[in-house]
C-alpha cells in the first residue's frame, strides 16, 4: 500500500540536464529507508506524545547552556498565561457590571476597576513579552552553536572507510540540514508553549462559564492540527528526497565562480552547458515546489472549512444556550472573547506546532547524524605506540573499499624499514595510495596484520598512529587561510612558532614563494578576499611540502610530490626527501617518475593490488622481463626519442 503523499520514484520528473550530467535521476528513495519511516508514519496523536520529550531535550540542552535564561524565559512565559486568564477573568466582570441593571454612569462606575485591570495586565503581558525576546535571543545562539559543534566534531573522527559507505555518507549529509533545528525548536518550544498556557487559560475560564463551549474550542483546533501535521510531513518528505538534486544544483552554482574552472568556463563553453543545466535542473525543483504549494493550499482549504464549521457550531450552542437562558449575556460576551481570542491563540499554536514539527524531524536527523558518526568513530584508547618508529611490516594484508567487487590489495607482504626512503610504483589504479593510506591509519586492513613497531594498527592508539604520519598526498588541500597558517595547520595542535614555520619554508624551498607575496606571511593563499592571491601549481606544491615537513613527523608519506615543479625543483625536491632520511624520518614515496625511485633504498611494485616485485632499482633492472624494468626503459626512451631530428628540421624548413 502507498503512503499518503509519497510519490513513486518512476512518476518523479527528471529533467534532461540530470540526465546528461549525472547519469539520471538525482532523486532519493524514501521508500527504501528505514530511519525516517518512523516518524513519517507518525500520526498527529503519536507526534504530540512525543513532544515532551522532544521539548524536554530542548530543554535539557538549554538548561547545560543557560540555566538563568532559561529560568526567565519559563517563567516569563507561565506569567504570560496566568495574565491571560486574569484578562478574560477582569473581562467577564467588566462585562457583567455593564450588563447589570441600574443607571449607565453607576455601571460604569462598577466596570471601571475591572477595564483598569485589563489595561494594566496588557502593560505587563507586553513587558513580559519583552523580556521572553530578550532571553531566547540570549539562550538560542549558544544551543544552536553546542549543537552544531557536537554535529562536526563527530563528523570528523568518523573512520574513513564508514564515509565510503553512501547510506551512511548521507545520514551524515542530512544531519546537517538539523544543526540549527534545535535553536529554532526552542523558538517554537517557548511559543507553543505560550500558547498551550494562554489556550489552559481560557478553556479554565470557558469551563467555568460553560463546559460545552471547551468541547467547541477542541473542536475548531483538531482540524487546523492536521492540517499542520500533513504539511509539515509533506515538506519534510520532499526535502529528504530531493537532497541529492539540491545538492547537485549547488555543486553546480559553485563551479561557475571557482577561480580552478574559470578557464574551461570561458573557454570550452561549459560556462553555458552549467548555467543551461541550472536554469533546466531547477525548473523541475519549481514544478515540485508547486506541487508542495497545490497541496498545501488543499489542505488548508480542508482544514479551514472544518475549522470554521467547528466555530460556526460553537457560536449556535451560545446562540442556543441564551436563547434558552441557559447562559446570562454578559457570559456569553465573555464566551465570545474567550473563543475569539483562543482561535488567535490556536492559529499561532497550530502554526509553532508545525514548524515544531517538522524541526523535530530535521532535530531527529541531526540525533541520527551524531549517532551515526558516533557508532562509527575512529576509536579512542588502544595500545600507545612506544618507542621511534623503527619499522611499519604488512602481514598478508588485503583491503577491498565498502561496495567494491575486488580487492584494491591482495595479500600484501612488506616492510618500511626507518630513516629509508621506500617507493611504491605500479600503474595507475594498482593500489599504491590504497597502501599509503593503510600505512597511515586511515584503513584498517579488510584482512591481515599491519604493524607499526610490532603494534597491529587494529590494536593501535589510532591518534598515536596519526600522530607519526605526515601526508603529502597528490591533491592536498589548499586551505583558504594565510601562507603562514597553510604551513602552521601541519601541527595545529602545537603553539605556532615563527621560526619553524620558516624552517619548514626553507627545508620545501618556499620561502621565496612566500615573501614575494604582497602581504609575506599574511598573505591569503587564496582568491577572492582581501590580501587575496593567487598561487601557481608549483608554488603550492611548495608550501604543501613546508607544510608536512613542519610536522616533523617520523613518517613521511608523498604521492607525487614533484608533479608540479620545474626539473630544477623536482631534482631538488627528492634530494631534500632523501636528506630528511638522515634525521631519522621514513619516508614512503609514490611516484611515477622512476628517476627518482632510483636513488631509493627499496623499491615495491604493485600490479593490481598484489606485489610483484621488490628491492633496489639496480636488483630490480637486474630482473630480466621484470615490470619495473620495463617501466623504467619506457620512460628512459621517451627521454632519449623525445623529438625526431627530421621533424625539428622540417619545422625550421618551413619557416
Ligand atoms: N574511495 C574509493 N572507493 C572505491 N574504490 C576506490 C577508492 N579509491 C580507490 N579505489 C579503487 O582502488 C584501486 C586502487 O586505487 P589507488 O588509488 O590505490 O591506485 P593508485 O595506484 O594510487 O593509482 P594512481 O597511480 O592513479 O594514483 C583502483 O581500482 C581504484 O578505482
Amino acid at each position: 500500500m502507498r503512503r499518503r503523499g509519497v510519490r513513486p520514484r518512476a512518476r518523479l520528473p527528471v529533467s534532461e540536464s540530470e540526465r546528461v550530467l549525472f547519469g539520471g535521476a538525482l532523486r532519493y528513495d524514501l521508500s527504501f529507508t528505514r530511519h525516517e519511516m518512523p516518524i513519517l508514519r507518525m500520526g498527529l496523536w503519536s507526534m504530540a506524545r512525543q513532544f515532551p520529550a522532544m521539548m524536554g531535550a530542548v530543554a535539557k540542552a538549554a538548561w547545560r547552556e543557560d540555566r538563568a535564561a532559561l529560568s526567565v524565559l519559563l517563567g516569563v512565559e507561565a506569567g504570560q498565561g496566568v495574565l491571560r486568564a486574569f484578562t478574560l477573568v477582569a473581562t467577564n466582570q467588566a462585562l457583567v457590571a455593564l450588563f447589570a441593571a441600574g443607571p449607565t454612569p453607576e455601571r460604569l462606575r462598577q466596570a471601571l476597576p475591572a477595564l483598569v485591570a485589563v489595561a494594566v495586565v496588557a502593560v505587563l503581558s507586553a513587558l513580559l513579552a519583552a523580556v521572553s525576546t530578550a532571553a531566547s535571543g540570549q539562550l538560542e545562539p549558544k544551543i544552536e552553536r553546542v549543537c552544531t559543534a557536537r554535529f562536526y566534531h563527530g563528523v570528523i573522527h568518523v573512520e574513513l572507510a564508514a564515509l565510503e559507505d553512501q547510506q551512511i555518507h548521507r545520514t551524515l549529509d542530512a544531519g546537517r540540514f538539523g544543526t540549527d533545528s534545535i535553536r529554532m525548536m526552542l523558538g517554537s518550544s517557548i511559543l507553543v508553549l505560550n500558547a498551550l498556557i494562554g489556550l489552559l487559560a481560557a478553556a479554565g475560564v470557558l469551563l467555568m462559564l460553560h463546559p460545552l463551549l471547551v468541547l467547541m474550542l477542541f473542536l475548531v483546533a483538531a482540524p487546523k492540527g492536521w492540517g499542520a501535521v500533513l504539511s509539515a510531513r509533506r515538506q519534510y518528505e520532499s526535502r529528504h528526497t530531493w537532497i541529492e538534486h539540491r545538492r547537485a544544483i549547488s555543486v553546480i552554482t559553485q563551479k561557475l565562480t571557482d577561480q580552478a574552472c574559470a578557464a574551461e568556463i570561458r573557454v570550452h563553453g561549459a560556462g553555458r552547458l552549467l548555467v543551461d543545466a541550472y536554469a533546466d535542473m531547477s525548473k523541475t525543483v519549481e514544478r515540485e515546489q508547486q506541487r508542495l504549494a497545490r497541496a498545501e493550499a488543499g489542505t488548508q482549504t480542508v482544514a479551514s472549512a472544518a475549522s470554521g464549521l467547528a466555530s460556526l457550531g460553537a457560536y449556535g450552542v451560545l446562540w442556543l444556550l441564551l436563547t434558552g437562558g441557559g447562559m446570562p449575556l454578559a457570559v456569553a460576551g465573555t464566551a465570545v472573547i474567550a473563543v475569539r481570542t483562543s482561535s488567535a491563540g490556536l492559529m499561532s499554536l497550530v502554526m509553532q506546532f508545525n514548524r515544531l514539527y517538522e524541526e523535530a524531524m530535521y532535530l531527529k536527523d541531526w540525533e541520527d547524524a551524531c549517532s551515526t558518526a558516533k557508532r562509527h568513530a575512529i576509536p579512542g584508547g588502544g595500545a600507545p605506540l612506544t618507542g621511534p618508529l623503527e619499522e611499519v611490516r604488512l602481514e598478508n594484508v588485503s583491503f577491498t573499499y565498502p561496495g567494491a567487487t575486488s580487492p584494491a590489495l591482495d595479500k600484501v607482504d612488506l616492510t618500511i624499514p626507518r630513516a629509508t626512503v621506500v617507493a611504491l610504483v605500479g600503474a595507475n589504479g594498482s593500489g599504491k595510495s590504497t597502501l599509503a593510506k593503510l600505512v597511515a591509519g586511515l584503513y584498517l586492513p579488510s584482512d591481515g596484520r599491519l604493524l607499526w613497531n610490532g603494534t597491529d594498527t587494529r590494536d593501535a592508539d589510532r591518534a598515536d598512529v596519526f600522530g607519526q604520519v605526515a601526508l603529502l598526498a597528490q591533491d592536498f588541500p589548499h586551505w583558504p587561510m594565510t601562507a603562514r597558517a597553510n604551513i602552521h595547520i601541519g601541527r595545529s595542535d602545537q603553539r605556532l612558532e615563527q621560526w619553524r614555520v620558516e624552517r619548514a619554508a626553507d627545508s620545501a624551498d618556499a620561502t621565496d614563494v612566500v615573501t614575494s607575496l604582497p602581504h609575506g606571511w599574511d598573505s591569503l593563499v587564496v582568491k577572492g578576499f582581501e590580501r587575496g592571491t593567487q598561487l601557481s601549481g608549483g608554488q603550492w606544491q611548495r608550501i604543501g611540502t613546508a607544510r608536512a615537513h613542519y610536522r616533523e613527523a617520523p613518517l613521511l608519506v608523498v604521492d607525487e610530490p614533484t608533479s608540479a615543479l620545474d626539473p630544477r625543483a623536482e631534482v631538488e625536491a627528492f634530494q631534500a626527501l632523501r636528506a630528511l632520511t638522515d634525521d631519522g624520518t621514513t619516508v614512503l614515496l609514490i611516484t611515477h617518475r622512476l628517476a627518482a625511485t632510483a636513488t631509493a633504498d627499496l623499491i615495491y611494485v604493485l600490479d593490481e593490488g598484489r606485489l610483484i616485485e621488490q628491492g633496489t632499482h639496480a636488483q630490480l633492472m637486474a630482473l630480466d622481463g621484470g615490470h619495473y624494468r620495463s617501466l623504467y626503459e619506457i620512460q628512459a626512451a621517451q627521454y632519449a626519442s623525445a623529438v625526431p631530428d627530421s621533424k625539428v628540421r622540417g619545422a625550421g624548413e618551413e619557416r
